[in-house]
């Protein structure tokens, strides 16, 4: 085992049922740092088969709180739907707010970008790299979960770069451009020419 995989834990796992059906609920922790992680899966699978899975960096506004100024709560909903629909599945809910600088570094960002930077410069003036996430734990939970092999849901490539990086085989991505709104249009056109996201460019017209 590497000395970064010995930093997380899996803890316990329980059922959670939800509005699209009954999930298990797995809890991780980072041991350095406290920080708690969780898994949802839905299904059974052999051993080597390909799975569907989400990398979902946790946003509060988005995920629990009804902002339209991301399209996080969208895609979690979407992708919590699209395993179900596809009898199987999992998704990695990562304590990452703010791209990982944290909720209310995250609320200072807005304040800037209120007033006229973009996503990626606010962070900059801040202080921060613009994406300062590490997918490391991702290893221990689809290993806990015996996944191999994965179709990844997601417009990041560098997810998927992380995911191969870690000796997860990423078969397909399948895109999740679930919930452009008005309100979000500029802040996707800029991920998609600063960050790197695919999406298809007539979708943010
Ligand atoms: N620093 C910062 N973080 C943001 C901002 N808007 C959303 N986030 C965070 O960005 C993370 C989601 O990342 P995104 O860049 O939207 O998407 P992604 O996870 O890289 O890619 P997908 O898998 O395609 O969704 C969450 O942790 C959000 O809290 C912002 O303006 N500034
Ligand atoms: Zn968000």
């Amino acid at each position: 085992m590497s000395q970064s995989e010995e930093k997380f834990e899996y803890v316990s796992s329980a059922t959670l049922p939800t509005r699209w059906g009954q999930f298990r609920i797995h809890g991780f922790v980072e041991t350095d740092t406290d920080q708690e992680h969780v898994a949802l899966s839905y299904g059974n699978w052999e051993e080597g088969e390909v799975v569907p899975i989400r990398i979902h960096s946790e946003c509060l506004t988005g995920d629990a709180l009804f902002s339209t100024r991301c399209d996080c709560g969208f895609q979690l909903e979407k992708a919590l739907q699209n395993i179900v629909e596809h009898g199987k599945g999992i998704l990695l809910y990562l304590r990452q707010e703010g791209r990982g600088i944290g909720l209310l570094n995250k609320i200072r960002a807005y304040n800037l970008q209120d007033n006229g930077l973009d996503t990626v410069e606010a962070n900059e003036h801040l202080g921060f790299d613009a994406d300062l996430r590490d997918y490391g734990i991702c290893k221990i939970m689809l290993a806990e979960l015996g996944v191999k092999r994965v179709n990844l849901m997601t417009n990041n490539p560098k997810k998927r770069a992380a995911l191969e990086s870690l000796g997860v085989e990423v078969v397909n991505r399948t895109p999740i451009d679930h919930g452009i709104t008005d309100d979000n249009r500029h802040y996707l056109r800029t991920k998609t020419e600063k960050l790197g996201h695919e999406f298809d460019p007539h979708l943010l017209k």
